[in-house]
């Protein structure tokens, strides 16, 4: 899917984000404690895909995180699969609460990195921590999942609103970083990554030079 990046001037990037896991691990209340600063009461099953979007600041840029959250459900596989392709980065939900979410994870890890981009910051999310007397995946074990599998890990609760932001900011942060370092290229098709308005102008080049276009029309 095409990003179109129409909006304030003052924006530097837009990143395309995923929130992926098992059904009933909080993805939708994780996305709406990240915009509405609130917890949603009453959250039924996503069907297919919602949508969400907030501009925030991170490390001196302004970033607008058009986020993608999908349905968790099986049968919404095949549709939620088509809208990963060309994420930057991703919170890979799980429920604390809940082994089969935690068991869960392998498979949605293999669908982000071969769907999405091999390249893709995920941050790994185990939600509900305000359940403590019914854990069921211990902090260490996660742990040392995210390790193996080159994640960070932090232990959310949309309910407390703990972790929340922290999530989706530390992934926007990495993904800077990767910028700046030259690891990610934000000018690589699917990259999941547009430049706003503010970045644009400092790319453009002064009136006058010789644009790539022009010295391949040249034969000399
Ligand atoms: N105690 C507690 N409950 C939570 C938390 N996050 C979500 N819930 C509850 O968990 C249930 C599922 O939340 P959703 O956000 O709808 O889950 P989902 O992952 O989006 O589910 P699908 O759309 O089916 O994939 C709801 O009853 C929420 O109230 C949390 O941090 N703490």
């Amino acid at each position: 899917m095409a990003l179109h990046v129409r909006g304030p001037s003052h924006l530097d990037f837009l990143f395309k984000f995923l929130v992926i896991g098992s059904a009933g691990t909080g993805k939708s209340c994780l996305l709406h404690q990240f915009i509405e600063n609130k917890f949603k009461q009453d959250s039924n099953h996503t069907i297919g895909v919602e949508f969400g979007s907030r501009v925030v600041n991170v490390g001196g840029k302004t970033v607008k995180l058009q986020i993608w959250d999908t349905a968790g459900q099986e049968r919404f596989r095949s549709v939620t699969r088509s809208y990963y392709r060309g994420a930057a980065g991703a919170l890979l939900v799980y429920d604390i609460t809940s082994r089969e979410t935690y068991n869960a994870l392998t498979n949605w890890l293999t669908d982000a990195r071969t769907l999405a981009s091999p390249n893709i910051v995920i941050i790994l999310c185990g939600n509900k921590k305000d359940l403590e007397a019914d854990r069921e995946v211990t902090f260490l074990e996660a742990s040392r999942f995210a390790q193996e599998n080159e994640l960070i890990f932090l232990e959310t609760s949309a309910l407390t609103g703990e972790n929340v932001e922290e999530g989706f900011l530390k992934c926007a942060r990495i993904i800077l970083n990767k910028i700046d370092s030259g690891e990610l290229d934000p000018e690589r098709m699917g990259s999941g990554i547009q430049y706003g308005d503010a970045s644009l102008r400092q790319l453009r080049q002064p009136r006058g030079t010789t644009t790539t276009q022009n010295k391949q029309q040249c034969n000399c």
